[in-house]
Protein backbone atom coordinates (compact mmCIF):
# COMPACT_ATOMS: atom_id res chain seq x y z
CA UNK A 1 0.00 0.00 0.00
CA UNK A 2 0.95 3.66 -0.85
CA UNK A 3 1.09 6.90 1.41
CA UNK A 4 1.76 8.92 -0.86
CA UNK A 5 0.71 8.87 -4.49
CA UNK A 6 0.47 11.24 -7.40
CA UNK A 7 -0.50 10.51 -11.26
CA UNK A 8 0.12 12.39 -14.13
CA UNK A 9 -0.22 15.67 -11.52
CA UNK A 10 -0.25 19.18 -13.49
CA UNK A 11 -0.86 22.66 -12.36
CA UNK A 12 -0.12 25.47 -14.47
CA UNK A 13 -0.10 29.06 -13.37
CA UNK A 14 -1.93 30.78 -16.28
CA UNK A 15 0.59 30.63 -18.61
CA UNK A 16 3.54 29.74 -16.52
CA UNK A 17 4.41 26.75 -15.69
CA UNK A 18 4.08 24.89 -12.21
CA UNK A 19 4.27 21.33 -12.75
CA UNK A 20 3.33 18.57 -15.53
CA UNK A 21 2.68 15.00 -15.48
CA UNK A 22 4.39 14.39 -11.82
CA UNK A 23 3.72 10.52 -10.71
CA UNK A 24 5.15 9.60 -7.96
CA UNK A 25 4.60 6.70 -5.28
CA UNK A 26 6.10 7.17 -1.69
CA UNK A 27 5.53 3.97 0.23
CA UNK A 28 4.83 3.54 4.71
CA UNK A 29 8.43 4.13 6.81
CA UNK A 30 10.13 5.60 3.45
CA UNK A 31 11.96 8.53 3.74
CA UNK A 32 11.75 10.31 0.18
CA UNK A 33 13.82 13.30 -0.75
CA UNK A 34 11.90 15.53 -3.04
CA UNK A 35 15.03 17.20 -5.22
CA UNK A 36 15.32 20.32 -7.44
CA UNK A 37 17.06 23.56 -8.41
CA UNK A 38 14.86 27.33 -7.81
CA UNK A 39 11.69 27.09 -9.73
CA UNK A 40 11.58 23.52 -10.36
CA UNK A 41 8.19 22.82 -8.63
CA UNK A 42 8.72 21.37 -5.47
CA UNK A 43 6.75 23.60 -3.31
CA UNK A 44 3.86 23.65 -6.25
CA UNK A 45 4.02 19.78 -5.93
CA UNK A 46 3.65 19.96 -1.96
CA UNK A 47 0.49 22.60 -2.24
CA UNK A 48 -1.18 20.28 -4.32
CA UNK A 49 -0.81 17.37 -2.42
CA UNK A 50 -1.89 19.66 0.83
CA UNK A 51 -4.88 20.48 -1.21
CA UNK A 52 -4.26 24.38 -1.27
CA UNK A 53 -4.17 24.01 -5.11
CA UNK A 54 -6.41 22.08 -7.47
CA UNK A 55 -4.91 19.80 -9.78
CA UNK A 56 -5.90 20.71 -13.60
CA UNK A 57 -4.68 17.06 -14.47
CA UNK A 58 -4.31 14.17 -13.13
CA UNK A 59 -4.26 13.54 -9.25
CA UNK A 60 -2.93 13.10 -5.70
CA UNK A 61 -3.81 10.54 -2.90
CA UNK A 62 -2.26 10.61 0.49
CA UNK A 63 -3.38 7.52 2.40
CA UNK A 64 -5.78 6.64 -0.51
CA UNK A 65 -7.87 9.95 -0.03
CA UNK A 66 -7.92 12.61 -2.64
CA UNK A 67 -5.43 15.84 -1.87
CA UNK A 68 -8.63 17.97 -3.06
CA UNK A 69 -11.57 16.46 -2.37
CA UNK A 70 -11.04 14.94 0.32
CA UNK A 71 -8.18 17.77 1.79
CA UNK A 72 -9.60 18.18 5.71
CA UNK A 73 -9.54 14.18 6.11
CA UNK A 74 -6.19 14.32 4.74
CA UNK A 75 -4.40 16.99 6.67
CA UNK A 76 -5.32 15.28 9.70
CA UNK A 77 -3.01 12.18 8.65
CA UNK A 78 -0.25 14.75 7.86
CA UNK A 79 2.33 17.15 9.93
CA UNK A 80 3.00 20.24 7.25
CA UNK A 81 5.49 22.42 7.41
CA UNK A 82 5.49 24.98 4.42
CA UNK A 83 8.55 26.46 2.34
CA UNK A 84 7.39 29.81 3.50
CA UNK A 85 6.43 30.06 7.40
CA UNK A 86 4.38 32.41 8.68
CA UNK A 87 3.24 32.28 11.83
CA UNK A 88 1.33 35.00 14.42
CA UNK A 89 3.88 37.08 16.52
CA UNK A 90 1.98 36.29 19.48
CA UNK A 91 2.82 32.61 19.36
CA UNK A 92 5.13 30.62 21.79
CA UNK A 93 5.67 26.89 21.75
CA UNK A 94 3.51 26.57 24.84
CA UNK A 95 0.36 28.75 22.99
CA UNK A 96 1.14 26.66 20.01
CA UNK A 97 1.10 23.23 21.55
CA UNK A 98 -2.09 24.58 22.95
CA UNK A 99 -3.77 25.58 20.14
CA UNK A 100 -2.61 22.54 17.98
CA UNK A 101 -4.02 20.20 20.74
CA UNK A 102 -7.18 22.00 20.73
CA UNK A 103 -7.12 21.73 17.01
CA UNK A 104 -6.73 18.62 16.47
CA UNK A 105 -8.69 17.04 19.55
CA UNK A 106 -5.75 15.01 21.53
CA UNK A 107 -3.51 16.93 24.52
CA UNK A 108 -0.08 17.17 22.24
CA UNK A 109 1.99 19.11 25.02
CA UNK A 110 3.59 16.41 26.56
CA UNK A 111 5.24 15.57 22.83
CA UNK A 112 5.90 18.89 21.70
CA UNK A 113 7.62 19.98 25.19
CA UNK A 114 9.92 17.17 24.37
CA UNK A 115 10.55 18.15 20.34
CA UNK A 116 10.82 21.52 22.13
CA UNK A 117 14.01 20.24 24.39
CA UNK A 118 15.72 18.10 21.64
CA UNK A 119 15.42 21.57 19.36
CA UNK A 120 16.50 23.69 22.16
CA UNK A 121 13.79 25.79 22.07
CA UNK A 122 12.17 28.24 24.80
CA UNK A 123 8.88 27.17 25.66
CA UNK A 124 7.39 30.68 26.07
CA UNK A 125 9.59 33.05 23.72
CA UNK A 126 7.32 34.64 21.40
CA UNK A 127 7.40 34.50 17.25
CA UNK A 128 8.24 38.03 17.25
CA UNK A 129 11.15 37.41 19.18
CA UNK A 130 12.65 34.49 17.73
CA UNK A 131 15.33 34.48 14.68
CA UNK A 132 14.56 32.92 11.69
CA UNK A 133 15.86 29.47 12.38
CA UNK A 134 14.07 29.33 15.86
CA UNK A 135 10.60 29.75 13.97
CA UNK A 136 11.15 27.00 11.76
CA UNK A 137 12.11 25.15 14.83
CA UNK A 138 8.79 25.79 16.52
CA UNK A 139 7.01 25.03 12.94
CA UNK A 140 8.50 21.87 12.92
CA UNK A 141 7.67 21.00 16.40
CA UNK A 142 4.11 21.46 15.73
CA UNK A 143 3.95 19.49 12.47
CA UNK A 144 5.71 16.42 14.50
CA UNK A 145 3.95 16.66 18.13
CA UNK A 146 0.57 14.60 16.44
CA UNK A 147 3.22 11.60 15.18
CA UNK A 148 1.21 11.90 11.86
CA UNK A 149 1.15 9.22 9.28
CA UNK A 150 2.88 11.11 6.97
CA UNK A 151 5.36 14.17 7.19
CA UNK A 152 5.42 16.98 4.18
CA UNK A 153 7.93 19.39 5.17
CA UNK A 154 9.26 21.88 2.49
CA UNK A 155 12.68 22.63 2.86
CA UNK A 156 12.76 21.48 6.63
CA UNK A 157 16.63 22.66 7.23
CA UNK A 158 16.43 25.67 6.09
CA UNK A 159 17.80 27.99 8.47
CA UNK A 160 18.91 25.36 11.11
CA UNK A 161 22.16 25.35 12.33
CA UNK A 162 24.32 22.08 11.37
CA UNK A 163 23.71 20.62 14.80
CA UNK A 164 20.19 21.56 14.63
CA UNK A 165 20.14 19.96 10.77
CA UNK A 166 21.38 16.83 12.39
CA UNK A 167 18.81 16.69 15.27
CA UNK A 168 16.09 16.77 12.54
CA UNK A 169 17.80 14.05 10.52
CA UNK A 170 17.94 11.80 14.00
CA UNK A 171 14.46 12.69 14.71
CA UNK A 172 12.80 11.88 10.97
CA UNK A 173 14.68 8.96 11.45
CA UNK A 174 13.11 8.04 14.83
CA UNK A 175 9.53 9.24 13.50
CA UNK A 176 10.27 6.71 9.75
CA UNK A 177 11.54 3.73 12.73
CA UNK A 178 8.20 4.04 14.00
CA UNK A 179 6.47 3.73 10.82
CA UNK A 180 5.60 7.38 9.63
CA UNK A 181 6.58 8.27 6.28
CA UNK A 182 8.79 11.08 5.20
CA UNK A 183 8.51 13.66 1.92
CA UNK A 184 11.00 16.49 2.21
CA UNK A 185 11.88 18.77 -0.31
CA UNK A 186 15.10 19.97 -0.38
CA UNK A 187 18.33 21.66 -3.09
CA UNK A 188 21.20 20.12 -0.80
CA UNK A 189 22.63 16.97 -2.07
CA UNK A 190 24.27 15.82 1.30
CA UNK A 191 21.42 16.06 3.28
CA UNK A 192 19.36 13.34 0.88
CA UNK A 193 22.41 11.62 0.50
CA UNK A 194 23.09 10.84 3.91
CA UNK A 195 19.05 10.53 5.13
CA UNK A 196 16.89 9.44 2.39
CA UNK A 197 16.42 5.88 1.08
CA UNK A 198 14.55 6.97 -2.48
CA UNK A 199 14.84 10.26 -4.27
CA UNK A 200 13.08 12.15 -6.97
CA UNK A 201 14.44 15.16 -9.11
CA UNK A 202 12.39 17.29 -10.59
CA UNK A 203 13.24 19.79 -12.99
CA UNK A 204 11.26 22.51 -15.04
CA UNK A 205 8.44 20.85 -13.70
CA UNK A 206 9.03 17.28 -14.63
CA UNK A 207 10.56 14.38 -12.78
CA UNK A 208 14.03 13.58 -14.43
CA UNK A 209 14.69 10.89 -12.27
CA UNK A 210 12.93 8.24 -9.05
CA UNK A 211 15.23 6.32 -7.51
CA UNK A 212 16.87 4.70 -4.35
CA UNK A 213 20.26 6.14 -3.38
CA UNK A 214 21.63 2.30 -3.58
CA UNK A 215 20.89 2.65 -7.13
CA UNK A 216 22.37 5.68 -7.74
CA UNK A 217 25.15 5.58 -6.27
CA UNK A 218 25.88 2.54 -8.72
CA UNK A 219 24.90 4.62 -11.66
CA UNK A 220 27.16 7.91 -10.52
CA UNK A 221 30.41 8.69 -12.11
CA UNK A 222 33.99 7.85 -10.69
CA UNK A 223 36.92 9.10 -10.97
CA UNK A 224 39.74 6.93 -12.46
CA UNK A 225 43.60 7.51 -12.52
CA UNK A 226 45.60 4.97 -14.88
CA UNK A 227 49.25 5.86 -13.97
CA UNK A 228 51.68 4.16 -16.91
CA UNK A 229 54.92 2.85 -17.53
CA UNK A 230 56.68 6.07 -18.37
CA UNK A 231 58.06 4.21 -21.72
CA UNK A 232 54.32 4.34 -22.67
CA UNK A 233 53.36 6.50 -25.10
CA UNK A 234 50.39 7.73 -23.36
CA UNK A 235 48.79 9.37 -26.55
CA UNK A 236 48.62 6.56 -28.07
CA UNK A 237 45.82 4.57 -25.95
CA UNK A 238 43.05 3.75 -26.98
CA UNK A 239 40.35 4.24 -24.19
CA UNK A 240 37.45 1.75 -24.08
CA UNK A 241 33.71 3.66 -24.36
CA UNK A 242 33.25 3.22 -20.46
CA UNK A 243 36.26 6.30 -19.95
CA UNK A 244 35.74 9.59 -20.71
CA UNK A 245 39.36 11.25 -20.59
CA UNK A 246 39.33 14.42 -18.51
CA UNK A 247 43.30 15.34 -18.30
CA UNK A 248 46.62 14.11 -18.47
CA UNK A 249 49.25 14.78 -15.82
CA UNK A 250 52.91 13.84 -16.36
CA UNK A 251 52.48 9.68 -17.05
CA UNK A 252 48.87 9.44 -15.33
CA UNK A 253 45.52 9.67 -17.20
CA UNK A 254 42.50 11.00 -15.66
CA UNK A 255 39.32 9.90 -16.70
CA UNK A 256 35.54 9.52 -15.52
CA UNK A 257 34.46 6.09 -15.59
CA UNK A 258 30.47 5.81 -16.99
CA UNK A 259 29.79 2.24 -16.67
CA UNK A 260 30.53 -0.71 -14.45
CA UNK A 261 33.80 -1.28 -12.70
CA UNK A 262 34.37 -5.49 -13.46
CA UNK A 263 34.91 -4.31 -17.73
CA UNK A 264 37.47 -1.58 -16.33
CA UNK A 265 39.21 -3.90 -14.42
CA UNK A 266 39.37 -6.80 -17.06
CA UNK A 267 40.64 -3.75 -19.62
CA UNK A 268 43.14 -2.43 -16.83
CA UNK A 269 44.37 -6.08 -16.21
CA UNK A 270 45.79 -5.71 -19.95
CA UNK A 271 47.52 -2.38 -20.19
CA UNK A 272 50.75 -1.57 -19.36
CA UNK A 273 49.85 0.52 -16.01
CA UNK A 274 52.38 1.02 -12.57
CA UNK A 275 49.39 1.86 -10.63
CA UNK A 276 45.32 2.37 -10.89
CA UNK A 277 42.90 4.37 -8.74
CA UNK A 278 39.69 3.87 -8.73
CA UNK A 279 37.25 6.63 -6.60
CA UNK A 280 34.12 6.14 -4.91
CA UNK A 281 30.70 7.14 -6.86
CA UNK A 282 30.38 10.76 -7.37
CA UNK A 283 26.69 11.73 -6.54
CA UNK A 284 27.35 15.04 -6.59
CA UNK A 285 27.89 15.10 -10.30
CA UNK A 286 25.52 12.60 -11.55
CA UNK A 287 23.17 15.09 -9.36
CA UNK A 288 24.52 18.18 -11.55
CA UNK A 289 24.48 16.08 -14.72
CA UNK A 290 20.45 15.59 -13.78
CA UNK A 291 19.82 18.98 -12.69
CA UNK A 292 21.12 20.13 -16.01
CA UNK A 293 20.39 17.82 -18.01
CA UNK A 294 19.22 18.34 -21.81
CA UNK A 295 16.97 15.26 -22.45
CA UNK A 296 14.96 16.90 -19.55
CA UNK A 297 11.61 18.68 -20.03
CA UNK A 298 11.87 22.18 -22.02
N1 LIG B 1 1.67 31.80 -7.41
C1 LIG B 1 2.35 31.64 -8.54
N2 LIG B 1 2.00 32.32 -9.66
C2 LIG B 1 2.66 32.15 -10.82
N3 LIG B 1 3.70 31.30 -11.00
C3 LIG B 1 4.08 30.59 -9.91
C4 LIG B 1 3.45 30.71 -8.64
N4 LIG B 1 4.05 29.88 -7.76
C5 LIG B 1 5.04 29.25 -8.45
N5 LIG B 1 5.05 29.68 -9.74
C6 LIG B 1 5.96 29.21 -10.81
O1 LIG B 1 5.91 27.78 -10.85
C7 LIG B 1 7.22 27.23 -11.03
C8 LIG B 1 7.54 26.27 -9.89
O2 LIG B 1 7.63 27.03 -8.69
P1 LIG B 1 7.78 26.33 -7.25
O3 LIG B 1 7.62 27.40 -6.22
O4 LIG B 1 6.90 25.15 -7.18
O5 LIG B 1 9.32 25.85 -7.33
P2 LIG B 1 10.28 25.28 -6.18
O6 LIG B 1 10.93 24.06 -6.77
O7 LIG B 1 9.55 25.11 -4.91
O8 LIG B 1 11.35 26.45 -6.09
P3 LIG B 1 12.27 26.96 -4.85
O9 LIG B 1 13.32 25.92 -4.65
O10 LIG B 1 12.83 28.23 -5.39
O11 LIG B 1 11.38 27.15 -3.66
C9 LIG B 1 8.17 28.42 -11.15
O12 LIG B 1 8.37 28.68 -12.52
C10 LIG B 1 7.40 29.55 -10.48
O13 LIG B 1 7.74 30.79 -11.06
Amino acid sequence: MSILRTSKLTHRYGSRRGIQDVDLEVGPGEIFGFLGPNGAGKSTTIRLLMGFLRPQQGAAEIVGLDCWRQSAKVKRQVGYLPGDLRLYPWLSLKSGATLVSRVRGVDLRPRAEELAKRFELEPTLTVGKMSRGTRQKLGLVLAMAHRPKLLILDEPTSGLDPLMQAELAKLLREAAAEGSTVFFSSHTLSEVDSLCDRVAIIRQGSLVTDDSLESLRAQAPRIVELTYDRAMAIEKIELPSILKQLEVVGSTLICELQGATPPLVQWASQQPLTDIRIGPPDLERLFHDLYHSEEAAP
